[in-house]
């Protein structure tokens, strides 16, 4: 199978309530693939589950092939999966340039040591400054994180992403809380990460999913009602039904 990720019957419940209730889906390499569905569906709980940071009760997840179930989420990253997050994962008081490098670092391990010291920071910095420039913030690297606004952060949180090697990114509502300029400079940077990266995108943004996603899965009470390109999935009647109402 050519699946980048492959999740089967994957499943976490709170006491009775089955949070995520048997989700299946395949991403092709390649793919930006949107999950939308209502306020408490569990999208952000798959994340959690698909990242590492939250055990599954059942149920598998693959990544290019090999079964990653089981893996913490740091053997993930390692692996090229990584996550940006909801909740910021940014270090406000470091530079833009400082957060970036240090997932430079965190990726390289001890490889930039056969440098000489000065040399190495420069590697590092140089390396830094392409994910920077690549999401649009390199003339903001010399920045205090912290002073950056709420669309950069974004943007940063991506580099930060990208900066870790990562082949797929997992994107948790990359556009809540931006306004109409910061969220079409976001939408722009998805766009053009579609080229080199699968995403899986969480959104609750629809112009934004319907322009962006390959295809979009519809999550409802845990379970995926619906999967496919934009128009099928917006004439299923059941997602009508279910999540768009009367918006659709
Ligand atoms: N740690 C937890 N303990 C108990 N219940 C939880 C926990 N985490 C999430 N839930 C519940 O699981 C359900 C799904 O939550 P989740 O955050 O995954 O939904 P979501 O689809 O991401 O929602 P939103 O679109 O509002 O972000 C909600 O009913 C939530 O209250």
């Amino acid at each position: 199978m050519s699946a980048l990720l492959s999740i089967r019957d994957l499943r976490k419940a709170y006491g009775a309530l089955a949070v995520t209730d048997g989700i299946s889906l395949d991403v092709p390499e390649g793919e930006l693939h949107a999950i939308i569905g209502p306020n408490g569906a569990g999208k952000t709980t798959l994340i959690h589950q698909l990242s590492g940071s939250l055990k599954s009760d059942s149920g598998s997840v693959h990544f290019a092939g090999e079964d990653i179930t089981r893996l913490p989420m740091v053997a993930r990253v390692r692996r090229g999966l990584a996550r940006s997050f909801q909740i910021t994962s940014i270090l406000e008081g470091f530079t833009v340039l400082e957060n970036a490098a240090t997932a430079v670092q965190a990726r390289s391990g001890s490889s930039f040591r056969f440098f000489g010291p000065a040399a190495a920071e420069r590697a590092l910095n140089d390396a830094a400054m392409e994910t920077l420039s690549r999401v649009g913030i390199a003339d903001r690297a010399h920045r205090r994180a912290g002073d950056l606004s709420h669309g950069e952060k974004r943007q940063l949180e991506i580099a930060i992403a990208l900066a870790t090697g990562a082949k797929m990114l997992l994107l948790d509502e990359p556009l809540a809380g931006t306004g109409h300029e910061e969220g079409a400079v976001l939408v722009e940077l998805m766009r053009q990460l579609k080229s080199t990266h699968t995403v899986v995108l969480i959104e609750h943004d629809m112009e934004a999913v319907f322009a962006l996603a390959d295809r979009v899965s519809v999550l409802v009470y845990g379970r995926l009602i619906a999967t496919g390109d934009a128009a099928t999935v917006r004439a299923d009647p059941e997602v009508r039904a279910a999540y768009l109402g009367e918006e659709a």
